[in-house]
């Protein structure tokens, strides 16, 4: 199926409640298992990967399958394997395609029983149960290829006998998300000490407590594209705060350049984007605190022909499929491109290059990945676009389209 999406006018007026974030979910989820009591969890995501992981940690059945949902995955495979009981766990090929050997290294470390079952270091898994835990309380890992697996085995360390200190090494990827992992077990009265490269949880109990979780300020992206790419913006979104544990709330001050000014107020975070706003000269950014951010902005800043140069890409790659590829691919449709740099010295370098021009309506592929759909949509406003399969939204964002339309998008089926 694919979408014919347009928005008849640049000028943007409106408001939307965004949905609860996947990552505070999963890891609420998760902490909630692992207290072994009830507890309750308001605003819920309803993303795909949040409703799967809360179906499969009750599911008794002998094989789990997790989808296209990293963390779900991720999360599970630590949680499993402290469980008793053996059940396999697997995903889809994309998922049989994202590493998972450095977490399950460092869980048969502790003593935790994991089998791959086709290729090794890859989903699908066979997961024993955990009673020989216990015999290490001191790991070191590397942090380079996904903060994931460093999240799954810190929910999990205050529960082993002896907890756990956990040695970052390398390069750490995505670090607000493993902040966000500490600061949820602070919420649920679980200490840490991050001291050096070293993070220590001595062993304790989660507190069953009520949680709210905060709304997506990854989905929030989309809205600062719109408001960028609009000639004029107000939009208001809501259930975001400033005090964030979520590392993507940086847009607030990412998106100053291309002349958004966010307001908070009592319901969330209002956009405001004044009509004459200048278009920065260029613009540069590391995102490897903030990967879910740069597809969102590789597209916004193709759109207004802004030069950026990124760095922070190295985990781009081995997410829901490879999304340098997928950009390369997509913005040569509309004159533009994501250009990898010569390597020079530590840091990898791309660069947005060109604007968009339409020659026709542009079809966009959408290569299992709800960020390709969410990121290539903001750019309806300039022309009609297509998107392919964009049911992909479902994993982080269901009601995408829904939300688009109200606010004067015109979304229909192409074909
Ligand atoms: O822990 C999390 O909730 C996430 C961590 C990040 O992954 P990596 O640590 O693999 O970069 C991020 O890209 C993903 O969308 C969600
Ligand atoms: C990378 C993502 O998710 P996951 O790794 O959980 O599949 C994402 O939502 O962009």
């Amino acid at each position: 199926m694919t979408y014919l999406v347009h928005h008849p006018k640049p000028i943007i007026h409106g408001r939307v409640q965004l949905a609860g974030s996947k990552s505070i979910s999963n890891r609420a989820l998760i902490i909630r298992a692992l207290s072994g009591q009830g507890f309750e969890i308001q605003r819920l995501a309803n993303a795909k990967d949040t409703v799967l992981l809360e179906r499969l940690l009750q599911s008794k059945e002998e094989v789990l399958d997790a989808g296209a949902a990293g963390t779900t995955f991720r999360f599970l495979t630590a949680y499993l394997s402290g469980q008793d009981g053996t059940q396999s766990l697997t995903g889809t090929e994309r998922m049989k395609q994202r590493p998972v050997g450095v977490l399950v290294e460092a869980l048969r470390e502790l003593g935790a029983d994991i089998e791959y079952l086709e290729q090794q270091g890859y989903p699908p898994l066979k997961i024993g149960p955990g009673h020989r835990f216990g015999q290490t309380a001191r790991l070191s890992i590397a942090a380079s290829t996904s903060s994931q697996y460093i999240s799954a085995l810190l929910m999990l360390a205050p529960t082993l006998p002896e907890g756990l200190a956990l040695q970052l090494k390398g390069q750490v990827v995505s670090r607000p998300y493993i902040e966000m992992t500490l600061n949820l077990m602070a919420y649920f009265g679980v200490s840490h000490k991050w001291e050096g490269n070293t993070i220590t949880v001595p062993p304790q109990a989660y507190e069953p407590k009520p949680f709210t979780v905060e709304a997506d300020w990854s989905a929030a992206s989309y809205y600062y594209a719109i408001a960028a790419l609009a000639e004029e913006a107000s939009l208001q979104l809501d259930g975001l705060f400033q005090d964030s544990v979520q590392g993507d709330a940086v847009l607030v001050e990412m998106m100053e350049a291309f002349g958004i000014q966010s307001t908070f107020n009592e319901t969330g975070v209002h956009l405001h984007k004044p009509k004459g706003a200048e278009v920065p000269a260029e613009f540069a950014w590391d995102f490897l605190r903030c990967p879910d951010l740069a597809q969102t902005l590789a597209v916004c800043c193709a759109g207004l022909g802004v030069p950026a140069t990124f760095c922070g890409l190295e985990t781009l790659r081995i997410k829901e499929t490879d999304r340098i590829l997928a950009l390369q691919q997509e913005l040569q449709k509309v004159n533009a491109n994501l250009v990898e740099l010569p390597f020079s010295g530590e840091r990898n370098y791309f660069q947005v290059q060109g604007k968009t021009m339409y020659r026709h309506t542009p079809v966009f592929a959408t290569y299992e990945d709800h960020r390709m759909a969410m990121a290539f949509a903001p750019l309806a406003l300039q022309h009609p676009i297509e998107i392919e399969e964009p049911g992909v939204v479902v994993k982080s964002y269901p009601d995408y389209w829904k939300d688009l339309a109200s606010l004067g998008f015109e979304v229909e089926e192409a074909g």
